[in-house]
Order: C-alpha cells, then structure tokens, then sequence
C-alpha cells in the first residue's frame, strides 16, 4: 500500500482555477468540491487526498508535513514566514500584480507614509528598499476604503482589470510583483517520498504548462 499523498488547495477564487487544472492533470475529486461543506476529499488515485483551507493556512500545514503538497498564491507565500517549503511549479492561474495605489492625482506626503495592507512583511520589506519611510497599517479586506477614508497615504494590493482601485476613485502607483498560483511541496516530504511525489508534479507541471 502506497503512503498517501495530501495536496493542501486554497478555497475561494484560486479554487475556481485549480479545479479545472487538476482535472487536466487527471487529479479529479470523487465528489463536488463546491456544493460540499467538507474540508477533506478524496480522488480517483487512492494515494491522493485534497484538503481545503483558507489560502494564508496552506503554507503553514506544508510547512508542518501534514499537506505534502499546497497550492497557493506568490502573495499568500511572499507574505509567509513558513520555510521547508520548496515553490516547485508556477501553475500559472489567478494571475494578478501586488502593487501600491493611492487616491487619483493626490500627490504623497512629504512626511513618513501611511500604507495599509494585509501584505504588511511584504509592503515594509518594499519600502524598505526603495528608501521609503513607511508605517504599515494591517488590514483585513476592503483595502480600497483606506486611503478614501484618510487613514492611509497608500495601500498595497492586488490588481487584476484595475476595476477595483477605478470604481473607489483609486490609481494603481508603483508595481511590486506579478502574482500567479504556485505548486509548493514540503521539503521533508520531497527527499522521502520521491518517487510517489515526482509523477505528480509532472503531472501538474504538464497541465500548467498547456493550459
Ligand atoms: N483580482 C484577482 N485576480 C486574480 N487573482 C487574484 C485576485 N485577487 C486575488 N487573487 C489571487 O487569489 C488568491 C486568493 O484570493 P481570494 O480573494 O480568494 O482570497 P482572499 O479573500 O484574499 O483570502 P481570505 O478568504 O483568506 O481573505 C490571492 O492570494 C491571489 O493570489
Ligand atoms: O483589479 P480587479 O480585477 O478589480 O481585482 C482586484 C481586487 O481583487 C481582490 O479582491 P477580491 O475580489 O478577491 O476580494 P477580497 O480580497 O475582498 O476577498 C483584490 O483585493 C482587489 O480588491
């Protein structure tokens, strides 16, 4: 009997893609993922169980050696300080930019900036490098709000259509990362289930690739 693999997937929009991307890498769930309330699924190999998780826990249950597998966005694991994380394969969905935006046409402050964000490592590790005095405001959603209620200069998001940052009278600035969903496998797991984990991530490389 083969060890089973855990492949962690993040719930919400990257699921949307995953979904069809592992059933061309014919890694199918048995049941419907969407219209279930369960959280542990099994597949058509009997080796391999999906898991759904909230996208900011799927680093930690890799890092942890509980998922052999997880799939989750480069903003979810820039912002992560999980390690024994190898990022194996950019599976190329829920493609975005992380970057800075502000109220259209207002100049910054010449004093410290104000930015809030939910990527507050990865908005204070940028302003850091671009010589920017900047206190980093946590927030949880809605970041649109913040500059349009004066309590930030600037957010830091993430932009796709620019639809967002327009319909809340926002600009999108400075451009930080391209954001796509990444394959990342448990270091631990890597070196001593190769053989089982090798096949699926060719698997997922080839679907990622064609798609
Ligand atoms: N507008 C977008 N276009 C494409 N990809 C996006 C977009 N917004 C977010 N993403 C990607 O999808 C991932 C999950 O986004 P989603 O909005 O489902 O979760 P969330 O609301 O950030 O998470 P949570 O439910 O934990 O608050 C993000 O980490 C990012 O990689
Ligand atoms: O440039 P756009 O195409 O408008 O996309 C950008 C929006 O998408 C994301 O929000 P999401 O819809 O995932 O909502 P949430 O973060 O509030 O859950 C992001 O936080 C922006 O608000």
């Amino acid at each position: 009997m083969k060890n089973t693999l855990t492949i962690a997937l993040s719930k919400g929009r990257i699921l949307e893609e995953t979904l069809p991307l592992f059933e061309k890498a014919n890694i199918i769930p048995i049941e419907d993922i969407k219209k279930s309330r369960k959280l542990i699924f099994d597949t058509n190999h009997d080796n391999i169980k999906l898991v759904i998780l909230r996208a900011t826990d799927v680093p930690t249950y890799v890092e942890h050696g509980v998922a052999d597998f997880g799939v989750a966005g480069k903003d979810v694991l820039m912002e992560s300080s999980t390690k024994n994380l190898y990022e194996l394969v950019d599976l190329k969905i829920a493609k975005c930019r992380l970057m800075t935006a502000g109220v259209v046409g207002v100049e910054l402050p010449s004093r410290r900036l104000k930015v809030a964000s939910k990527f507050v490592k990865t908005a204070k590790a940028y302003f850091a490098e671009q010589g920017i005095q900047a206190d980093v405001i946590k927030l949880y959603g809605a970041m649109e709000l913040a500059p349009i209620m004066g309590l930030a200069d600037l957010i830091v998001d993430i932009v796709d259509t620019g639809n967002t940052l327009k319909a809340n009278g926002l600009e999108a600035r400075d451009h930080i990362a391209d954001i796509s969903t990444r394959l990342v496998v448990n270091k631990a797991a890597y070196k001593t289930k190769y053989q089982q984990i090798e096949p699926i991530l060719e698997m997922l490389r080839d679907a990622a690739n064609k798609a």
